[in-house]
């Protein structure tokens, strides 16, 4: 296993992203509406909100995908270009609500695309395959090496992506997105369709990268794995933000729990369910209890 040698610090306040009123419309509807958002160096930052609230088109329009209709988001100090390659360049990564890998290309391969911001080495030098172009590549798989190791995914470098688990397909999207070495990484729902443990152990995965010098913003619908690792939170309810604050904040606003009602929170569902649910079950088990013929079942 190689060892990572690009461990950075960065001092925690530097304000790394810094969004302005931003406003997404599509025709008449307005998915995201005046939200004002930054995330500091050092901080891991979770976004979250009920289905439809406009999380997605507000990373989105973080990660120059989309054009905000109104506002403007900076990274360091500088207006995003409106290109998300463009963007990924100068220090933003992202990985996806679905899952975007080259399922046809090794894991090793898949990583090495996201360092294709980073190459510095052109057309005629890859073409000519020069002196150069050969430093170049091999400086960038022991990168890729060393970034696949962090993510525990450096034995089976040679795997095809489409051959991984889902959760390390997960990791592999994550080792890709940091491959671009980037300064603030958006993760869209990371832990979606994974078990406790995989959940579990991409909460470590994001402290690790955290502690990295990277900042992390998070849309996520678990709410334990938010609560959990972000310094902060901030609540998007159509489209508008409604809530920001540390986990405990946000847990007790009476306004956030208000607007995810009908959508009790994952793993916590609310106390009248909870009795809901027992009263249906004692129910159910007096009615079979009383039914004739139950001894005979048995
Ligand atoms: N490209 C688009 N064109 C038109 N409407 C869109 C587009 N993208 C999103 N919307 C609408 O904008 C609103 C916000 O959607 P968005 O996907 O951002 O929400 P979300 O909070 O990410 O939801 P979820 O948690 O379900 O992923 C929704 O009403 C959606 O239908």
């Amino acid at each position: 296993m190689t060892t990572d040698t690009t461990t950075k610090v960065v001092p925690t306040g530097e304000t790394v992203l810094d969004a302005r009123g931003v406003t997404m419309r599509f025709g008449g509807l307005t998915a995201v509406r005046n939200v004002d958002f930054t995330v500091n160096a050092g901080e891991i930052v979770g976004l979250i909100g009920p289905n439809g609230a406009g999380k997605t088109t507000f990373f989105n329009c973080l990660t120059g995908l989309y054009i905000p209709t109104e506002g403007e988001v900076r990274y360091k100090g500088n207006v995003l270009p409106p290109k998300s390659f463009k963007v990924t360049a100068a220090g933003i990564a992202r990985t996806f609500q679905n899952i975007r890998l080259f399922a046809n290309m090794t894991v090793l391969e898949n990583v090495l695309v996201g360092r294709h911001t980073r190459t510095k080495e052109g057309l005629w030098s890859a073409l000519l395959r020069g002196p150069g172009f050969h430093k170049a590549e091999a400086a960038s798989r022991e990168r890729a090496m060393e970034l696949l190791a962090f993510v525990g995914l450096d034995s089976k470098a040679d795997h095809l992506a489409r051959n991984l688990p889902y959760g390390e397909q997960r990791k592999l999207e994550i080792a890709r997105a940091l491959a671009s070495e980037p300064g603030l990484l958006l993760l869209d729902e990371p832990t979606a369709g994974m078990n406790p443990q995989e959940t579990r152990a991409t909460e470590e995965l994001v402290f690790a990268i955290r502690d990295k010098g990277i900042a992390v913003l998070v849309i996520e619908h678990d709410m334990r794995f938010i609560f959990n690792l972000c310094d902060r939170v901030a609540v998007l309810v159509q489209g508008e933000k409604l809530v920001e604050g540390d986990s405990a904040t946000v847990q007790g606003d009476e306004r956030v729990v208000a607007a995810y009602l009908g959508e009790p929170f994952e793993d916590a569902p609310g106390k009248d369910e909870v009795a809901e649910v027992e009263a249906a079950e004692a129910h159910a088990e007096a009615a079979t209890d009383a039914a004739p013929g139950k001894e005979n079942d048995r």
